[in-house]
């Protein structure tokens, strides 16, 4: 339907012999927030550039904005939005205050109102301390801050971005989400993106797509996922050494918990627990009562981890 922002079916790309994208279907709604998540080379990039209208489809459909993105590619580009983490649409040399510009014009806007949207955005996304650098010079955060800005000069109603907080440190990855979470309230931006931070899933979309070797291994929410793979969570905990002895004995028989890494004789240990079964405290408490806990820290299921067992469970 051509109410719909994107539709594929069976959307096929080879490479030679490699088929890198293999019948995928899906499509997302004006609104929608959508993690398009894989492991390395699973196809996520191959989909985006054919949504885009960089890439030819091996067979198949794809409709982004209800367009044929090859056919209609100069039409496509005033509705949508890409920022690829590697590749810069910014002018390098210029001061960044003129790549708005210029991008204003590129997309045909009146100049006074390109000037109001970059203005809206500069603040928004507290750029006025380096409007005047050139670009090279901005630090990674400043320019990826900058890059998303150029991407929504024209107010596209899908915005696509490839891996857009690598690299950056907790706050400025918070700042991001948090504006692009504002940007998706305020003007309905459709949001698709492709990350390796289970945290920009969890606090920008309400959707993830899984793809793993070019096909389409779930399709649904983040919670959702977890569970069919029985996410884990880690506990590592470091612990005092015993009197008398080098270091702790291992701790095996935590209930609910499972003894996955043992360093340092035991002072720092690993144990894998499932959140919906057993609680962090429950495991805390039982560990505790065996040895004494100097320092501990909760690692997070790793996306790679989660995409590797759901193609584990769909063989
Ligand atoms: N131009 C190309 N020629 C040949 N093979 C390619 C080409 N581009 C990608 N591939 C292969 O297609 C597969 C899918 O690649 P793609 O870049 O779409 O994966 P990805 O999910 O985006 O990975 P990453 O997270 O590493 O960017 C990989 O096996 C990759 O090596």
């Amino acid at each position: 339907m051509a109410t719909q922002i994107i539709e594929t079916r069976d959307l096929v790309r080879e490479y030679k012999k490699l088929r890198a994208v293999d019948h995928i279907s899906f499509t997302v709604e004006p609104g929608e927030a959508v993690g398009y998540i894989g492991a390395n080379g699973a196809g996520k990039s191959t989909t985006i550039k054919m949504l885009t209208g960089i890439l030819r489809p091996t067979s198949g459909l794809v409709r982004t904005c209800g367009r044929d993105p090859l056919r209609e590619r100069i039409a496509l580009a005033r509705e949508i939005g890409v920022v690829f983490g590697q590749r810069s649409q910014l002018w390098w040399d210029l001061p960044l205050q003129e790549s708005f510009t210029i991008l204003g014009a590129i997309h045909r806007l009146d100049p006074a109102v390109a000037r109001v949207r970059s203005g809206e955005l500069v603040d928004l996304l507290e750029m006025g301390g380096f409007l005047s650098t050139p670009v090279r010079q901005l630090s990674l955060g400043q320019r990826m801050r900058a890059e998303i800005a150029a991407s929504l000069i024209h107010r596209p109603r899908l915005l696509i971005l490839d891996e857009p907080t690598i690299g950056l440190d907790v706050l400025s990855k918070q700042r991001l989400r948090d504006f692009l979470g504002a940007e998706r309230r305020e003007h309905g931006t459709t949001l698709l993106l492709t990350t390796h931070d289970m945290g920009d899933i969890e606090r920008l979309c309400d959707r993830v797509l899984v793809v793993d070797h070019g096909r389409l291994a779930y399709d649904g929410t983040l919670s959702g996922l977890a569970k069919t793979v029985g996410a884990e969570r880690v506990m590592v905990v470091d612990l005092a050494p015993q009197a008398g002895h080098e270091g702790v004995a291992e701790l095996r028989d935590i209930p609910g918990a499972a003894l996955v890494g043992v360093e340092g004789e035991g002072t720092r240990q690993h144990l894998a627990f499932d959140p919906q079964a057993t609680s962090a405290g429950a495991v805390l408490a039982a560990v505790s009562a065996r040895a004494d806990v100097l320092d501990l820290a909760i690692e997070e299921p790793d996306i790679e981890d989660v995409v590797r067992r759901i193609y584990a469970a769909s063989r």
